[in-house]
């Protein structure tokens, strides 16, 4: 990433709006913003292969599901460059003896999330990425997030929030089996 650019597109930018980047509070807010992308857009230096070669282990039994949920997440949306964030919750069903590192999940909603994105993207690129690297027998991912470009500005409707799903595998053809995931997780988006 182009630290220095960033800062000059920002200092231009508060002249743009009419703004002073001399006066006191704005004198480190270039250098500022440009630390918070390096943070916010992190995974766009990042290649498919950093997460493709996540541990797998073998177990001598598997469980039915392995459910990791109420993850938080925070995004920025390509459209507006403004947060969408919220709570994703992803579950697998074991194929053969293999189960993943459970901090891997989180990992990889980073690694989907921590660039320019849309909602949909993320909960299919989230299902795409464990498939890739897992290879389970099902895959279930939901996430409830809020857009604070329809918050704020926009259509200016504050506290609505938006769900998406991706369900494949045994989850699409176990109806017991997504019930179960969709009882798990029903409270999950409560506090957004
Ligand atoms: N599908 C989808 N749309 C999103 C997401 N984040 C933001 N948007 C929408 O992207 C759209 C961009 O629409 P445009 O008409 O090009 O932009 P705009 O004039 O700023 O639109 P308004 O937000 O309606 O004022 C808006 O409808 C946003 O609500 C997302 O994650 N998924
Ligand atoms: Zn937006």
């Amino acid at each position: 990433m182009d630290q220095q650019k960033i800062e000059k597109v920002v200092r231009d930018l508060l002249i743009a709006i009419g703004e002073n980047p001399h006066r006191e509070g704005l004198l480190e807010t270039p250098q500022r913003v440009a630390k918070m992308y390096q943070e916010v857009f992190s995974s766009l230096k990042r290649q498919p292969e950093d997460v493709a070669n996540y541990k797998v282990f073998h177990v001598s039994d598997v469980p039915e599901m392995v459910l990791v949920q109420h993850i938080p997440f925070y995004s920025m949306c390509e459209h507006h460059l403004l947060p969408f964030f919220g709570y994703a919750n992803v579950a697998y069903v074991p194929k053969d003896d293999q189960v993943i590192g459970l901090s891997k999940i989180p990992r990889l909603i980073d690694f989907v999330t921590k660039k320019p994105g849309m909602q949909e993207r993320v909960t299919t690129d989230l299902a795409a990425e464990l498939q890739r690297i897992l290879d389970p027998a099902g895959i279930a991912v939901t996430i409830s997030a809020r857009h604070l470009c329809m918050e704020m500005r926009g259509v200016n409707k504050a506290g609505q929030y938006t769900y998406t799903d991706k369900f494949t595998g045994r989850f699409k053809e176990d109806k017991d089996l997504k019930r179960e995931f969709l009882m798990q997780t029903r409270n999950n988006h409560a506090d957004l």
